[in-house]
């Protein structure tokens, strides 16, 4: 496994050692003691999500707050998506920027995403399924969010508008200038 930055303050990709042979491949998606040795940082993580979306499909951006605060370590199983982090950590040197990254069946890549940031993700792919792993428990009433096409983030999800599919709960999210502390 080997850790890349992402020029966002402890939002790190991570790629697998992917050993490959006549049979297929095999890799290890997750390893507590290698993740802790090679990033510093606590893999204790406590609850596997996986979400299957289509194409235009647009999740997002989502954190929980407050003593439910999480750190996620996603990943794509199948398809492909935009991964895209935001830095929502008052005080932080990247405060209020993005990163994005297209993950895919592929490449296989990961990204940590830190507590304190929020996360979404658009789907390029006909379909995708979307797998991570969170550091604290669901708790809805924690949940807080940021509007997908905020003016300051300005981000690119790669999807032309007319494609775009997003909730009903996520076209009633705030501007990130109203996100209260994570
Ligand atoms: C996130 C989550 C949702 N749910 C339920 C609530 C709801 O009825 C249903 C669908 O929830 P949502 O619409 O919030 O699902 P979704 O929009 O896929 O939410 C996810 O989006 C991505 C971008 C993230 O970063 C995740 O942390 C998470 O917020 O699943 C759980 O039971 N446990 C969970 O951990």
């Amino acid at each position: 496994m080997e850790i890349e930055q992402t020029g966002l303050k402890d939002c790190l990709i991570i790629k697998p050692r992917i050993f490959e042979d006549p049979r297929g491949y095999f890799f290890e998606s997750f390893n507590q003691n290698i993740f802790e040795e090679k990033t510093g940082l606590s893999g204790r993580f406590v609850q596997d999500n996986q979400s299957y979306s289509s194409y235009g499909v647009i999740r997002g951006l989502h954190a929980q707050a407050g003593e439910f605060a999480q750190a996620k370590l996603v990943s794509v199983i199948s398809g492909e998506v935009l991964d895209v982090a935001v830095d929502a950590r008052p005080g932080s040197p990247t405060y209020g920027k993005h990163f994005s990254i297209k993950l895919n069946a592929v490449n296989k890549l990961q990204v940590y995403i830190p507590r304190g940031f929020v996360h979404g993700f658009s789907v390029l792919s006909k379909t995708a399924e979307f797998l991570y792993k969170c550091d604290n428990f669901f708790n809805k009433a924690s949940e807080v969010g940021v509007i997908y096409n905020d003016s300051d983030l300005n981000i690119d999800w790669l999807i032309p508008e007319k494609d775009q599919a997003i909730s009903d709960k996520d076209l009633l999210l705030k501007p990130f200038s109203e996100l209260q502390h994570i």
